[in-house]
């Protein structure tokens, strides 16, 4: 039997009734969520709790997967807005369309490309949908990388002069520098004391010194990270490191080739410009970019945590793809995120979306959702050539939570836009400090009184009742009520780790990537590509090209 192809009809979601009932209820107004968190009467109780579960409203809106716990209760959803997003999801086929990327459909119709990463991560199937010659090839590259990476880790791989490697740098940008980057910084009670990994992902020369100025050339690994091996911000800052390293000792190919490590799916164009094919790892054309931290691409995760947490990385990852393929679509957790922002967007027409984890190792998570995200769905045409007369993906932004309440949380409380929120946050924290558990509860108690916050706002009637409270004179009461009311409102998620683990970030991040490939697959657009960032490269090569071949005037 032939798979239904998604992509032969019309693909805006709007010619779908559940389109049209999702316009007219956002239309008719919905209840305030302080209103809807009181009638759940489950507010501040834990995510999941099987004690006090609340509403159905509040049952739905909480699910569980691969380790996860996402708390939804503070979203601006009805029972019936959540019906007529499910009968949306069933409308646009997310199933079908989701069957058709692990079979390895070339879904990615505008480069004729399949889009398989999550085939990385399903190295435990016994019948994976890509196939078993595809699983064979992927475990052999995994295997080959992660012995680089324990290699280097216990000393077996060893610079030209037979000194241990101390120091890796990434060389490489976007996915070939944001996934590691984020996954080494998340997991870094774990890393390994005798290595240290740094990135570089800036052509600005002090981004490559600072680095430098303080590391051995001769106990020194660069890792040149590059899908295409053919990005000019990479490219510079690798013949910049071959010529410190030159200028360090290591002047011939053959002394500077055990510092050299090539990561790419273009080894040949690697090849060509003299990295080994035994210090080359590779992926496939059917790894985008910023879905690649599971490939090769890894390799820096690897070595600062080692193999077996790498793998574990991967499980938590596949765990997830489980879940999201299996559960139906009401408990579904990548769906119902995706559901929740195509609400908030298409319907509530909040621009921006806010990443807001709490846990300090999680600074870099927002810059890589950021990019899958924004890359992903920042598009405005749909698969079948047609112009885009709807919203798409939103602006990404936020950083670590605590922070971010001392500096731009303000303009959500009170601002003139309506951000919705995705905290972050883990339940357990195992930090070797003697005062850990009361930086943990200072941590928890500040994200947990955000969301309330947000949600529920401040009333003029309990404004002025806490104002005479304290005790100020009525004619001052009245003068500062229109500034200390809040209007709350504003929509948000919690998810909840249950700690900082390698597996728990697999299942994020995979989370994440699942809900961006369902919100494109609503919205009919094709998230594997990014044609804008294309047409930047191609100018900056032309007007390069357009210095070299115009006549300088003599000096
Ligand atoms: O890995 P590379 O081929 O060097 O590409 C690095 C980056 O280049 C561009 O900016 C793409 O839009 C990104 O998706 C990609 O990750």
């Amino acid at each position: 039997m032939t798979s239904p192809n998604p992509y032969n009809h019309s693909s805006s979601p709007t010619r779908h009734r559940s389109w049209q009932r999702l316009e007219a209820l956002a239309a008719q107004g919905q209840p305030h969520l302080r209103d809807l968190l009181l009638a759940d009467d489950a507010v501040g109780t834990e995510c999941g709790s099987q004690s006090h579960p609340g509403t159905l409203r509040a049952k739905r809106l909480q699910l569980m997967a691969a380790g996860l716990c996402l708390d939804a209760r503070h979203q601006a959803v009805t029972l019936e807005v959540l019906d007529a997003l499910l009968e949306l999801a069933s409308d646009c086929q997310i199933g079908p369309q989701a069957q058709a990327l692990y079979r390895g459909e070339p879904i990615n119709a505008t480069e004729g490309r399949a889009v398989l990463h999550p085939a990385l991560r399903g190295g435990a199937m016994q019948a994976p949908p890509w196939g078993a010659d595809q699983a064979q090839r992927i475990e052999a590259e995994l295997h080959r990388f992660l012995s680089a990476a324990e290699r280097i880790r216990n000393g077996l791989w060893v610079g030209h002069e037979g000194q241990r490697i101390t120091d890796v740098v990434n060389l490489g940008i976007g996915g070939s520098d944001l996934g590691p980057r984020m996954a080494v910084a998340a997991l870094e009670h774990l890393a390994s004391a005798q290595v240290r990994v740094h990135f570089v992902s800036n052509p600005d020369a002090w981004a490559l010194h600072r680095v430098l100025r303080t590391l051995d050339a001769a106990r020194t690994v660069f890792i040149v990270q590059s899908k295409t091996f053919s990005t000019q911000e990479t490219l510079t800052l690798a013949a910049s490191a071959r010529r410190w390293l030159h200028e360090h000792g290591l002047q011939t190919p053959a002394e500077q080739a055990p510092h050299l490590i090539a990561v790419t799916a273009a080894p040949a164009v690697a090849a060509q410009q003299g990295y080994l094919p035994q210090h080359t790892y590779t992926f496939w054309d059917w790894v985008g970019g910023r879905y690649s931290v599971w490939s090769a691409i890894g390799l820096p995760v690897a070595i600062a945590v080692g193999p077996l947490a790498f793998r574990e990385f991967l499980q938590g990852g596949h765990a997830m793809d489980l879940h999201f393929w299996n559960a139906k679509p009401q408990h579904n957790m990548p769906l119902l995120l995706a559901l929740l922002g195509i609400w908030n967007r298409n319907f509530l027409h909040c621009p921006s979306h806010m990443l807001a984890p709490y846990p300090s190792r999680l600074d870099a998570f927002t810059r890589f959702v950021q990019q899958m995200d924004m890359e992903s769905n920042g598009k405005s045409t749909h698969l079948d050539g047609n112009t885009v007369q709807i919203d798409t993906g939103p602006i990404v932004w936020g950083g670590l939570g605590i922070d971010g309440q001392h500096a731009y949380f303000q303009l959500l409380h009170q601002g003139r836009h309506r951000v919705p929120v995705d905290f972050i946050g883990v339940e357990r924290e195992d930090t070797p400090l003697p005062l850990a558990a009361e930086h943990h509860r200072v941590v928890l108690l500040n994200q947990r009184a955000q969301a309330l916050a947000l949600a529920v706002g401040r009333d003029r009637a309990d404004t002025e009742a806490e104002l005479r409270a304290g005790g100020m004179p009525e004619h001052q009461v009245q003068r500062l009520l229109p500034h200390r009311t809040f209007a709350g409102n504003v929509p948000s998620n919690t998810l909840w780790l249950p700690a900082l683990t390698p597996h728990t970030l697999g299942a994020l991040v995979a989370l994440y990537e699942h809900k961006v490939f369902c919100q494109a697959a609503i919205w009919g657009i094709n998230p594997y590509d990014q044609w804008g960032v294309e047409l930047g490269k191609t100018l900056a090569k032309a007007m390069e090209h357009a210095a070299e071949t115009t006549p300088h005037p003599p000096t």
